[in-house]
């Protein structure tokens, strides 16, 4: 009998974070441009009303009914005149009897050579091309005195001098803000077509989990991904909805992302997204064929499990809730803005000061829990993982580039606050 093969350990490392030649590494350039390629809106559309807007993503261009102004105006308090009647120098112009006021426009004609009392907003009567300025005049009631030559036109706004009637005033994809209530109202838009909200539901995985307010075992964590990604599809302004808690148990699992896909237009789900034997997650979404199991070149965040459940693509994100977040932030808010229907646009960042100096690795993008401070932007004390309060203690991200290098303090790196990822 031969002796058994003896095991010959690799050398050690203890660098989770290491990256094994062996696997190809996605740079976080190239997992976007797959999901940039690959996603489309998918939610139908429906109309409301424009006071329920606010927040809704036009389905369809979106034309002016009317002109803004719809007629010419004055953009100030004063007296309309022709401006053909107007000298240089010293003048004065008797006043007609009547005013146009805003709603209560002058119906007559003004004659060449007298002036009336206007106010702002009102219609520009017949007769009259300009306004001067009611500080500009001295009058007794009966006529005005001024100085010439006015500028023709002077302090009148024209019509359709805003937008055009049949004018687009909104394209297709934009998430209607305020203002853009504003535009539509005043050129007399009243209900708009809307891509109907994208509704996101939300797993947690894993036994170890314990549901907020209940006694859990010492061996138990209260799952704390759950709230966290709720809350931010509300922030991103999308219907979260909660899907509960799934044990490590592949049948019951199939049985929570069925329900999921039956429900919901994305799913979300932390935990088990890597290799592990308890990794069910993956295994599930390998089985359907439509599995891209993605490994990122990122820190925090490496596995992230990308699949299509019964018609509706998952996000697979990683159990760790920093990475969780970091992965919500960096794949699934821009991946989710494109099925909403809008188009494919990533956060705003910052170059900002660094407060810290660290030496960083090639081979990865890395993000950290940063804030800003006196002296530039600061970065949380720890880069675990695990680590809740840090996501709490930052107001934003610093992402350090895939390339190696050493940040002094001083240095620009970017920065992208919170609020970037939820407009
Ligand atoms: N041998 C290796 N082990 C691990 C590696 C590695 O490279 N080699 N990578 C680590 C990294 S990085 C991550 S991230 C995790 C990802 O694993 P999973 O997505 O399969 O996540 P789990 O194992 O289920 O959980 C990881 C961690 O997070 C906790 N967790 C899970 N869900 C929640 C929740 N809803 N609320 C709060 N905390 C949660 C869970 O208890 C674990 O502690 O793999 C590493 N391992
Ligand atoms: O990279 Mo894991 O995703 O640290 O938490």
């Amino acid at each position: 009998m031969s002796e058994p093969a003896k095991l010959v350990p690799p050398p050690l490392k203890n660098d989770c974070f290491a990256l094994p030649a062996d696997t190809h590494w996605t740079p976080v350039d190239e997992a976007h441009a797959l999901l940039k390629e690959r996603l489309s809106v998918c939610v139908g559309a429906e109309p409301v009303p424009l006071a329920k807007a606010l927040g809704r993503v036009l389905a369809q261009d979106l034309s002016a009914a009317r002109a803004h102004p719809p007629q010419p105006n004055s953009a100030v308090d004063g007296y309309g005149l022709a401006h053909a009647a107007v000298t240089e120098g010293p003048q004065s112009f008797p006043l007609v009897s009547g005013r146009s006021a805003a709603g209560a426009p002058f119906e007559g004609h003004v004659p060449a050579g007298q002036a009336i009392r206007i106010l702002t907003g009102a219609t520009v009567p017949a007769g009259v091309d300009t306004v001067i300025l009611q500080e500009d005049v001295a009058t007794d009631g009966k006529s005005i005195a001024f100085h010439g030559p006015l500028k023709r036109g002077a302090n009148t706004r024209k019509a359709g001098e805003d937008v055009q009637q049949g004018d687009v005033i909104l394209s297709k994809g934009r998430k209607l803000t305020p203002a853009d209530l504003a535009l539509a109202a005043a050129t007399g838009v009243s209900e708009v077509q809307v891509f109907k909200p994208l509704r996101v539901g939300v797993i947690s995985t894993g036994d170890e989990l314990a549901e907020a307010g209940a006694v859990a075992r010492v061996d138990q964590i209260y799952d704390a991904n759950r709230p966290m990604l709720l809350g931010l599809i509300a922030q991103f302004g999308y219907e979260p909805l909660d899907l509960g808690r799934a044990p490590d148990d592949r049948a019951t699992l199939k049985a929570f992302l069925d329900e999921a896909a039956a429900r919901a237009d994305v799913i979300l789900t932390s935990g088990g997204a890597s290799a592990g034997d308890e990794d069910h997650m993956s295994a599930l979404l390998q089985e359907t064929g439509s599995m891209t199991l993605w490994r990122l070149a990122i820190k925090p965040g490496r596995p992230l499990a990308l699949g299509v459940w019964k018609g509706a693509p998952v996000f697979g994100l990683p159990g760790n809730p920093v990475a969780a977040l970091v992965c919500s932030l960096i794949f699934a808010q821009p991946a989710m803005r494109v099925l909403a229907g809008r188009d494919w646009k990533l956060p705003q960042s910052f170059k900002v000061p660094a407060a810290f100096s660290k030496s960083k690795k090639a081979g990865r993008r890395e993000f950290l829990r940063a804030r800003i401070g006196e002296r530039g932007v600061e970065v949380f004390g720890s880069e675990g993982s695990g680590r809740i309060s840090g996501l709490s203690w930052a107001e934003g991200l610093v992402a350090l580039p895939d390339e190696a290098l050493e940040i002094s303090e001083g240095d620009l790196v970017k920065y992208y606050p919170y609020s970037a990822f939820s407009v």
